[in-house]
Order: structure tokens, then sequence, then C-alpha cells
């Protein structure tokens, strides 16, 4: 990590871009929040792998940093999208859990990070992908913009997997509650604004669509009031994260519209204030909430999973079953 941030940092660059596909992309827009927030001087952009490679930004210079992540190292758009990138001069940092995989012998520098998914064991949320993300925004903002919150964040990230584990017990009863009935629905849609929003995106995608084949849409809290509430009635069913970031108002003005035309039954709402986030750091509570709503809501999936007969990883027709596509 620090090999990786110091070759990133020697000279200056004047762009980052967050590059990934599917669960790994949707960590790329928190990462987006915080460089936003704690750096004045590095503007980011946030693309899909293939769309990165195929649109080409002239933005994309010797200049720039190109971050991409794949959990396998496999993904052939992010290897393609690393390659690319450096072709074109800029310097690449890749995210993996592998660090032999196609994705590391692509790119410059290699951060590996622990997911539960592929090993089956049980990680510390500090050795996670966000966690080793959000290390490297707020190394680049310190190195650039003389930003000094990398010492709080790593400080909260040992304290995080703690934090998580409290909010499971919190949220158990609401997922008992709420498991049925959602594991009845055709459509569940979720919604967040700010950091929370990639989670909100991966839970929908990646969990409620590819692995129990519920359809599915993340809807961002604001934009939810420029045409997709139209579709609200009593039976529409949503799950509404509220987190504690700078956005809060915006899920809680959706929140209000929610509950006035829809029914509290369908409505699942994660509110980051009924948890205890003691040895989080006040001003990054907001960004690594997201970690603890994905975390929670992944065992909330494993009971929707129970209920509807549906296995979560193995259930898929397409997904590591093809790869003629
Ligand atoms: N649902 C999966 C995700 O879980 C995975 O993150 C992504 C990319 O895979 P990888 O992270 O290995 O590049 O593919 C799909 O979208």
């Amino acid at each position: 990590m620090s090999s990786a941030l110091d070759a990133a940092t020697a000279s200056r660059i004047d762009h980052v871009f967050f590059v990934a596909c599917g669960g790994s992309l949707s960590i790329m827009h928190p990462a987006k929040f915080m460089l936003d927030q704690a750096s004045a001087s590095l503007p980011s952009d946030v693309y899909n792998a293939a769309e990165f490679t195929s649109r080409k930004p002239r933005r994309l210079t010797p200049q720039s940093l190109v971050i991409l992540c794949s959990m396998t190292g496999t993904t052939r758009e992010t290897v393609a999208a690393t390659r690319f990138a450096r072709e074109t001069g800029a310097r690449t940092i890749v995210l993996t859990t592998d660090t032999d995989s196609p994705l590391a012998q692509a790119g410059d520098h290699v951060v590996d990070f622990e997911a539960p998914y592929t090993t089956g064991v049980p990680i510390d949320a500090k050795n996670s992908n966000y966690a080793r993300l959000y290390q490297l925004v707020l190394g680049l903002a310190r190195a650039f913009d003389g930003n000094t919150q990398i010492d709080a964040l790593l400080a909260s990230l040992g304290n995080l997997q703690t934090a998580i584990d409290k909010a499971q017990e919190t949220f158990a009863p609401l997922f008992d509650d709420y498991a049925p009935r959602l594991a009845r629905k055709d459509v569940i849609y979720t919604m967040a604004s700010g950091a929370s929003y990639g989670a909100a995106y991966s839970f929908a995608i990646c969990v409620l669509m590819e692995m129990q084949w519920i359809n599915s849409q993340a809807i961002h809290a604001n934009e939810f009031l420029h045409g997709p509430f139209e579709v609200l009635d009593e039976d529409s069913a949503f799950i509404l994260f509220k987190g504690l970031d700078s956005t809060r108002a915006l899920e809680e003005r959706a929140e209000t519209f929610l509950t006035r035309f829809g029914s509290a039954e369908n409505i699942m709402v994660l509110d980051a204030e009924t948890l205890d986030l003691s040895g989080i750091d006040p001003a990054l509570r907001g960004n690594l909430v997201p970690l603890i709503f994905f975390d929670t809501l992944w065992r909330f999936a494993y009971k929707i999973a129970d209920l509807r007969g549906h296995e979560m990883l193995e259930a898929r027709r397409y997904m590591k079953k093809l790869d003629d596509y």
C-alpha cells in the first residue's frame, strides 16, 4: 500500500480515474465522494471499465492516476482498461484479492485486499476493498492537499469490525421483520445518496438481481423525486439507506415521500443514526457507514435466499457458468 502510494505520488498527478465493473465498480462511487470532499486539487471520474476503454477520455494523460479494482483479478474489461491506461502513460494502481491474477500482472502497483466471498473465511473490515481504497484516497489527499485525516481513518478502520458486529445485532430484529415480506416481492428498489449510493447499487445489481433474480434498481434518493416516484404505491418495496454523510437530508426527504404514499411494512429503512459507532471518527462516519450497510445487508440477503429457496452464490445461470460472452 505505502509503496503504491509513494510511487503514485512521486510526481504531480492532475486527475484520478476510478475504474471497475459490477460490485468492484460500486466502491468507486464512495471513493470519489471521499476524494471530492478531501481534496481541492484532484478532480476524479468513475467509469465502468469497458466504457472507459471505449470512450477514451481525452483527459487521460501521463499525469493521470488510474485506480482499478477486480476482486478476482480476472474481469476481462478491467484488465483491458488497465492495459489501455498504461498505454497512454498513465500510472495505475490495481486492487485485487489475487496478486498473481491477470489484473495484478497488468498494473503498475498492486494493493491486495481480503473478501469473505472468495474464501468463505470471515475477514476484518479493515482489510476490505473499501478500506484499502479509502486509504489510497486519503493518502493522495495528504500528498497533494495536506489533508491530515489518514491517521483518523486508520484508527477508525481498526474499530470498524466491532461496529459492524454491533450493527448486525441492532438490525437483526428489522431483518427478521422485513425478510418474510420482501422475500415475496418481484421488485425491490434500493435507494441512497452520497457515500452510500455505491452500496445501494451493489445490493441491487449483485445481490438482488444476480444472486436472487429479484428485479431491482438503485435509485438515487433525489433522482427518485424526478420520475421514479410515479411507481410508488402501497405494494412497492424499497430498501432505503440513511447514512451520515453530508447528503443525509436527501435520503430523509425521500423517506418522507416514501412513507407518505407507500406502506411502511414494505419500506425497510437502515438508519445509521441507530448504530453504535464508538471508535469511528465522527468526521469519517459518513464514509464508513456504507461498509456497515452492505455487510449487514449481506446477512439479510441470506435470510431472503433461505425463504425463497434460492441459493445465494450457486443458483446463478450465467455468471461464472459461461465465458463465451
Ligand atoms: N456481481 C459480480 C460482482 O460481485 C463482481 O464484483 C463483478 C466484477 O468482478 P471482479 O470484482 O472480480 O472484477 O462482477 C459482477 O458484477
